[in-house]
C-alpha cells in the first residue's frame, strides 16, 4: 500500500488531536492512562567473557536487579526494579508466553502495540527478537525468537478462532538516519519518506506491505530482509547491529454486527530492534564506524531524550529531531501498548553500559500511554480504498503506456481489446443519451427565453417610472443646490470681511513692529552714545588714577629703596662688629695660648724638679730617712701651693676674659638684635601704609565709576520701558477691537450656516420622502417579478421531471454497461458530477 499510516490509523483526526494532548498525562474520559511495560533480560556469560575471565556482577530476581561494581563487594551497588526481570534461565518461550502473548491479544482486539529490544551490543536483542529463523520440519527451533513465535501465535489462534482474516508485514530498517525498505526488490529504487498528514500525523510512505497466507511465508520474508540489513564490524561482535530496524505485523479481522454489517478489526505489532547502545569509544569504532555509530546515536539520544522529557512531564518532546522518533511517537506517550525489553549482560567487563541501560529503562518505566483500540473499519470503506488504489495504478499503467510501449501478456491484451469493445459502446450509449439531453435542454431553454422576456418588459416598465421619479428628486436637489450656492457666495462675503479685518490688524502689527524696531534703534543708539560718553570718563578717569598710581609707585620704590640702604648700612655695621668681635676673639684665644703654654712650661719644670728632688731624696734617704722625708714634705707641700696659686690665678685670668668675651658677644647681639627689630618695624611700617594708599586708591575709584555706569544705564532702560509700556497699551486697545469685530463677523457666519445645514436637511426629508415612495413600488414590483417566477417554475418542473426521468433511464442504462467495465466511480457519481462528464463527452470525437 502507497500510503499507509505508521500506526494504522485509519480515522487519525480526532486520534490525532487526542494524541498531540496526550503528553500532558491527565486521563480523560475513556482514555486509560497507563505505564509503558518494561522488562529487563540479562543472558548467561558468552565465551568472550568467559574467555576473558570476566566475573558476574549481575543478580537477576522476579521482579529485581541487582548490580555489583566488584564482584567481592558484599552490597550491591545499586538495585532496580522492573516490571519483570528475566535471568539466564529464561528461555526463548517463557519470555514469549509470559510478554508477548498479552500484546498479541491486544494487537488482536484492534490496538496498536509496539515491543522496543534496547541494549548494549551483543546483549541479545537481536536474540530475543528475531532468534533462530530455521525450521525444521515446518516446526519452529526452540531459539526462535519474538517475531517467528508471535507470526506462529496470530496464525494459530485465528485459525482455531475459524476467524475471517488476513495479515500484512512490513520490514524498514533505519541505517545513518536513512530509511530502507528490506522488503523492496533490489530494482526498485523509491525513496522512502516520513510524511505529515493533515492531522500532523508522522505517515510512512513508499514501503511494500505483503500479505501473506501462513507463518512460515511472513518467515521466509523476514529471513530475506534480515539478510540486507547493514551490519557492522566492532571489536564487541562480529554481527553487531548498527542499524534500527522495525518489523510490523498487520492484522485484519472481519467481524459481524448484529445489523449483519461487517466490519473490520485492524490491530498492528511493531517489532523494534534497536542499534546497540554502548559508547562509541570502548567499542574502538573509527572512521565510517564512527561516522555510522554517530548517527545511529542521534536516533538513540533521540529516544532518550524523548523518554527523559515524556518522564519530567515537559510540554515539548523533541520527537522530530530523529527519524526513528518520529516513526515511533504514538508508541511513546501516545496511544500504543508499548513494551520495552531491556537486554543486558551479566560480565563485569560490560558493567558500565549495563547500568547505563538499567538507568535509561528505569526512565522509560514512568512514560504514560493512553491505549485506544483503532475504530473499526467498514468493508465499503476498506473496498473504497482499495478501488482508490486500483485507480492509482491503472493511471500508472496509463502513463506506462504512453511512452514508447510496454510489454503486454495475451491474456492481459485481450483484456485490454475487450475493455476497449465495451467503452466504445458505452461511448455511443453516452452519445445517444447526450442527443437526448441536447434535445431536452432545447425546450428548456425556449421556456427560458419566453421567461427572461416577460422579465425584460417588466423591468422595462419598472425602469421606466424609476427614471421619472430618479429625475424629480435630481431636480430638487438641483434647487437645493442653487440655495446652497447662494449661501456659498453670503459664507464667501463673511469671509472676505473677516479677511478685511485680518490684513487691518496685519497692517497695525506691522505697524506697531516697524514703530518698536524705530525706538529699539533709536534708544539704542541713544544707549551707544551715553555709554561711549560714560565710558570716555570712566578711562579719563582711569588714567588719572593710573597716574596717581604711578607716583605712589614711585614713592613705594623711594621708600623701599631707602629700607635696603639702611639695611646695608646696617649689615656693614654690623660686619664691623663682628669684625671688631672677631679680633678680640683672637687676642682672648692667643692669651689663653699663652697662658697654657707657660702652665705647661710651670708643669714641666715642677716634674723635672720633682725628679730632682727625688734622686737628692734617694740619698738622703740614706743619711737620715726619717728628716728628709720631711723636709721633703714641706719642701714639696710648698712648692705645690705655689704651683697652684700660679694655675689658679692664670684660671681665674682665662675666665675673666671669657667673661668679658661673652659680655662683648652679648652686648654685639643685643646690638644687633635692636638694630634688626627697629629695620623691620620701620619696613612693616613703610609696607603697611604703602598697601592702604593703594588700595584705598582701588576701591574707591572701582566703587564710584561702577555705581555711575549702573545708574546711567538703568536710567536710560527705565525711560525705554516706559516706552514700551505706552506702545503695548495702544496695541492692546487695537487688538480689543479686532477681537470684537471678529467676533461679531463669526456669529454672522455661524448664524449662515445654521441656515445652511436647515435648508440641506429638508432637502434631504423630502428626498427621503420620495426614495422610501420609491420603494414601496419597488416591493411591489419584485413581489410581481417572483410570482412571475414562481408561475414560470411550475410551468417548468413538469419539463425538468421529464428530464430527470430521462436521466434517469439513460443512468440505469449506463451501469449496465459500467458494471461490465467494472468502474466504480460511475456508481458513486451524484447527478450532478455525472451532468459535467457527459457535457465533456460531448466534446469527444
Ligand atoms: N538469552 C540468550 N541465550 C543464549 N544466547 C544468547 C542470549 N542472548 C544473546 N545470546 C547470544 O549472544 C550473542 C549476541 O546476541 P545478539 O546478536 O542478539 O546481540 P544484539 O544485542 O542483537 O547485538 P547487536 O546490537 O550487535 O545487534 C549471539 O551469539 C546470541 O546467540
Amino acid at each position: 500500500m502507497d500510503n499507509a499510516s505508521f500506526n494504522g490509523d485509519i480515522n487519525g483526526s480526532e486520534r490525532a488531536k487526542k494524541r498531540r494532548r496526550s503528553n500532558e498525562h491527565s486521563v480523560k474520559e475513556g482514555e486509560k492512562a497507563i505505564n509503558i511495560q518494561v522488562v529487563v533480560r540479562c543472558r548467561a556469560r558468552i565465551e568472550r567473557e568467559v574467555a576473558a575471565n570476566s566475573p558476574i556482577v549481575v543478580q537477576a530476581t522476579p521482579r529485581e536487579i541487582k548490580v555489583w561494581a566488584n564482584s567481592q563487594d558484599m552490597m550491591p551497588y545499586k538495585t532496580f526494579t522492573f516490571d519483570k526481570v528475566f535471568g539466564s534461565d529464561a528461555d526463548q518461550s517463557r519470555i514469549f508466553d509470559t510478554i508477548v502473548i498479552p500484546i498479541l491479544q491486544e494487537v488482536k482486539a484492534g490496538y496498536n502495540c509496539t515491543l522496543f529490544a534496547y541494549g548494549q551490543t551483543s546483549t541479545g536483542k537481536t536474540f530475543t527478537m528475531e532468534g533462530k529463523l530455521d525450521l525444521s520440519n515446518g516446526t519452529m527451533s526452540p531459539d526462535a525468537g519474538v517475531i517467528p513465535r508471535s507470526l506462529y501465535y496470530i496464525f494459530d489462534t485465528l485459525e482455531a478462532e475459524q476467524a475471517d482474516f488476513s495479515v500484512k508485514i512490513s520490514y524498514i530498517e533505519l541505517y545513518n538516519e536513512e530509511l530502507k525498505d528490506l522488503l523492496s526488490s533490489d530494482s526498485d529504487n523509491r525513496q522512502l519518506k516520513i510524511l505529515d498528514d493533515v492531522n500532523r500525523k508522522c505517515v510512512l510512505h513508499g514501503h511494500e506491505e505483503i500479505l501473506i497466507k501462513n507463518a512460515e511465508d511472513g518467515i521466509n520474508v523476514l529471513k530475506q530482509g534480515s539478510i540486507k540489513r547493514q551490519v557492522a564490524q566492532t571489536n564487541y561482535n562480529k554481527n553487531s547491529s548498527r542499524s534500527h530496524s522495525v518489523f510490523c505485523i498487520t492484522v485484519h479481522i472481519k467481524e459481524t454486527m448484529p445489523d449483519g454489517e461487517d466490519l473490520l478489526k485492524v490491530g498492528k505489532f511493531n517489532l523494534v530492534d534497536l542499534a546497540g547502545s554502548e559508547n562509541i569509544s570502548r567499542t574502538g569504532a573509527e572512521n565510517l564506524r564512527a561516522k555510522e555509530a554517530g548517527k545511529i546515536n542521534k536516533s538513540l539520544l533521540t529516544l532518550g531524550r524523548c523518554i527523559n522529557s515524556l518522564n519530567e512531564h515537559n510540554q515539548h518532546i523533541p520527537y522530530r529531531e530523529s527519524k526513528l522518533t518520529r516513526l515511533l511517537q504514538d508508541s511513546l506517550g501516545g496511544h500504543t501498548k508499548t513494551c520495552i525489553i531491556a537486554t543486558i549482560s551479566p560480565a563485569k567487563l560490560s558493567y558500565e553500559e549495563t547500568i547505563s541501560t538499567l538507568d535509561y529503562a528505569q526512565r522509560a518505566k514512568n512514560i504514560l500511554n493512553k491505549p485506544v483500540a483503532n475504530q473499526r473499519v467498514t468493508k465499503k470503506a476498506l473496498i473504497k480504498e482499495y478501488i482508490g488504489e486500483i485507480e492509482r495504478l491503472r493511471a500508472d499503467l496509463l502513463a506506462a503506456r504512453e511512452k514508447n510501449g510496454i510489454y503486454l501478456s495475451q491474456d492481459t491484451y485481450q483484456n485490454l481489446v475487450d475493455e476497449n469493445q465495451i467503452f466504445q459502446e458505452f461511448k455511443h450509449m453516452m452519445l445517444s443519451v447526450t442527443s437526448q439531453l441536447e434535445s431536452k435542454y432545447n425546450e428548456i431553454k425556449s421556456v427560458h427565453i419566453g421567461f427572461g422576456e416577460l422579465i425584460y418588459n417588466k423591468t422595462r416598465e419598472f425602469m421606466e417610472r424609476r427614471e421619472n421619479e430618479i429625475s424629480a428628486i435630481v431636480k430638487c436637489i438641483e434647487e437645493r443646490i442653487d440655495r446652497s450656492i447662494q449661501q456659498k457666495d453670503q459664507i464667501i462675503q463673511i469671509f472676505d470681511n473677516q479677511e478685511q479685518v485680518t490684513i487691518n490688524l496685519n497692517t497695525e502689527l506691522s505697524k506697531f513692529q516697524e514703530e518698536t524696531q524705530k525706538l529699539i534703534d533709536q534708544k539704542g543708539q541713544e544707549l551707544r552714545n551715553n555709554l561711549s560718553a560714560t565710558f570716555d570718563t570712566f578711562q579719563h578717569e582711569l588714567s588719572n588714577q593710573f597716574e596717581k598710581m604711578r607716583s605712589y609707585q614711585v614713592k613705594f620704590e623711594e621708600d623701599i629703596s631707602f629700607l635696603m640702604k639702611t639695611a646695608q648700612d646696617h649689615i656693614a655695621l654690623q660686619n664691623q662688629a663682628i669684625a671688631s668681635f672677631r679680633s678680640f676673639t683672637h687676642e682672648t684665644s692667643n692669651s689663653q695660648i699663652d697662658c697654657m703654654i707657660e702652665q705647661k712650661h710651670l708643669l714641666t719644670q715642677l716634674a723635672e724638679e720633682d725628679v730632682l728632688m727625688r734622686k737628692s731624696m734617694e740619698e738622703e734617704v740614706l743619711a737620715n730617712v726619717l728628716e728628709t722625708l720631711k723636709k721633703y714634705g714641706d719642701a714639696h707641700s710648698a712648692k705645690i701651693e705655689n704651683v697652684i696659686s700660679t694655675v689658679q690665678d692664670t684660671i681665674q685670668k682665662n675666665v675673666d676674659s671669657v667673661k668679658s668675651l661673652n659680655e662683648a658677644c652679648t652686648n654685639a647681639a643685643d646690638e644687633m638684635n635692636t638694630a634688626n627689630t627697629t629695620y623691620l618695624v620701620n619696613f612693616s611700617n613703610k609696607y603697611d601704609a604703602s598697601k592702604e594708599n593703594l588700595s584705598a586708591l582701588e576701591n574707591g575709584n572701582r566703587l564710584t565709576r561702577v555705581d555711575t555706569i549702573e545708574n546711567s544705564i538703568y536710567t536710560q532702560l527705565d525711560e525705554c520701558k516706559d516706552v514700551f509700556k505706552s506702545k503695548i497699551l495702544s496695541l492692546d486697545t487695537f487688538a480689543s477691537a479686532a477681537v470684537k469685530e471678529s467676533s461679531e463677523l463669526q456669529r454672522r457666519h455661524v448664524q449662515s450656516f445654521n441656515s445652511f445645514a436647515m435648508d440641506v436637511t429638508q432637502g434631504f426629508s423630502e428626498f427621503q420622502k420620495q426614495f422610501l415612495k420609491s420603494r414601496v413600488e419597488s416591493e411591489i414590483m419584485t413581489k410581481n417579478v417572483f410570482d412571475l417566477n414562481q408561475a414560470n417554475t411550475s410551468a417548468a418542473s413538469g419539463l425538468y421531471n421529464n428530464f430527470a426521468n430521462q436521466v434517469h433511464q439513460s443512468r440505469e442504462e449506463i451501469s449496465l454497461i459500467a458494471e461490465k467495465f467494472n468502474d466504480p466511480d460511475t456508481k458513486i457519481r451524484t447527478p450532478t458530477t455525472k451532468r459535467s462528464h457527459f457535457l465533456n463527452i460531448t466534446n469527444l470525437p
